[in-house]
């Protein structure tokens, strides 16, 4: 079995993987924390060849994890953010400054669908751009929904938004404060998410297919106007093509990755921002 882990900020994800069939066993999540208990937060890892990580967790955290899987395991792959790597050049000016789920997370998505829009909501949200010849220009970091909402300290910390909710009535004024609060994070979340899209597409004249992923990705997408689609797995999708160790992964298959998305028309896109400059 193939292990990989995407340790975020609040989430540690992981899943099993066969290397024969390429098919996903099992999964979960715990929280991120100072350390891993084999058998207890992750699968025995008895039946593991080869692990995988992506990490942006403290450093400290990443080497007490990768020092104990490799008395276990032996192959242990950690991914880094790289000036290039599968056509794609990192447009940071010190490009391991970029957080590494930022990175897979362009790379599988320019894998995917040439240029794209990759954004990944989680603690935080992250909205990076990769051009068509392969340019990643840079990106946006906003706080995320629950870091949005534990930092108003209004005792809503523990109401989440209903995901199965309606997206319309998340759109309307609360009427109490935890409405209030989540209506307001929700408004604050997709309309910063729609704006920076339209900004870039406007500004390199291109629509790029938009790529939505992290905890809050199916919150958030239900509130985004453009066309997108709704990839949970794309950051294991950039350990996939970074680190390919079964035989789809090496034809260049990523699991559980959705057809290309179709971009909107440009005209579309720049519709719509000129309407929110004349508001
Ligand atoms: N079952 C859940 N448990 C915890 N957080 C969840 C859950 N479902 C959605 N979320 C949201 O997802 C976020 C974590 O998403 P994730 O992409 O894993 O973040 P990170 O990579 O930063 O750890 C939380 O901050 C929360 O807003
Ligand atoms: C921006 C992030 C905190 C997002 O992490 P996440 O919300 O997925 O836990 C992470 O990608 C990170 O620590 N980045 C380093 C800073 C940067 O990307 O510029
Ligand atoms: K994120």
């Amino acid at each position: 079995m193939i292990l990989d882990l995407d340790i975020g900020n609040t989430l540690s994800k992981w899943r099993l993987k066969e290397v024969e069939s390429s098919e996903i066993r099992s999964r979960g999540a715990v929280w991120t924390r100072e350390e891993w208990r084999p058998g207890a937060d992750i699968p025995d890892l008895d039946v593991v060849e080869a692990v995988r990580i992506s990490s942006v967790a403290r450093r400290e955290v990443l080497e007490e994890t990768v020092a104990l899987l490799r008395r276990c395991v032996p192959r242990v792959y950690v991914a880094r953010s790289t000036r290039q790597a599968l056509g794609v050049t990192n447009g940071y000016d010190q490009p391991w400054q970029l957080g590494v789920d930022r990175w897979l997370g362009a790379l599988a998505g320019y894998q995917l669908a040439g240029g794209c829009c990759a954004v990944d909501c989680g603690s935080a949200i992250t909205v990076d751009f990769v051009l068509p010849g392969g340019s990643h220009v840079g990106g946006y970091i906003v706080p995320g929904l629950r870091l949005m909402k534990e930092s108003l300290k209004l005792g809503t910390r523990n109401v989440a938004i209903d995901p199965e909710g309606e997206a319309d009535t998340l759109l309307t004024p609360g009427r109490s404060t935890v409405d209030a609060v989540n209506h307001g994070i929700y408004m604050a979340a997709t309309s910063a998410v729609q704006r920076i899209y339209s900004e870039v597409c406007d500004q390199y004249g291109v629509a790029l297919p938009l790529l939505l992923t992290g905890g809050d990705a199916r919150v958030v997408s239900r509130g985004m106007p453009a066309a997108h689609v709704v990839w949970p797995d794309m950051v294991y999708g950039g350990l996939e093509i970074c680190f390919p160790l079964t035989r789809a992964e090496r034809a260049g298959r990523m699991s559980g990755a959705p057809s290309a998305p179709q971009a909107p028309a440009l005209e579309k896109v720049r519709a719509g921002l000129a309407f929110t400059s004349l508001l």
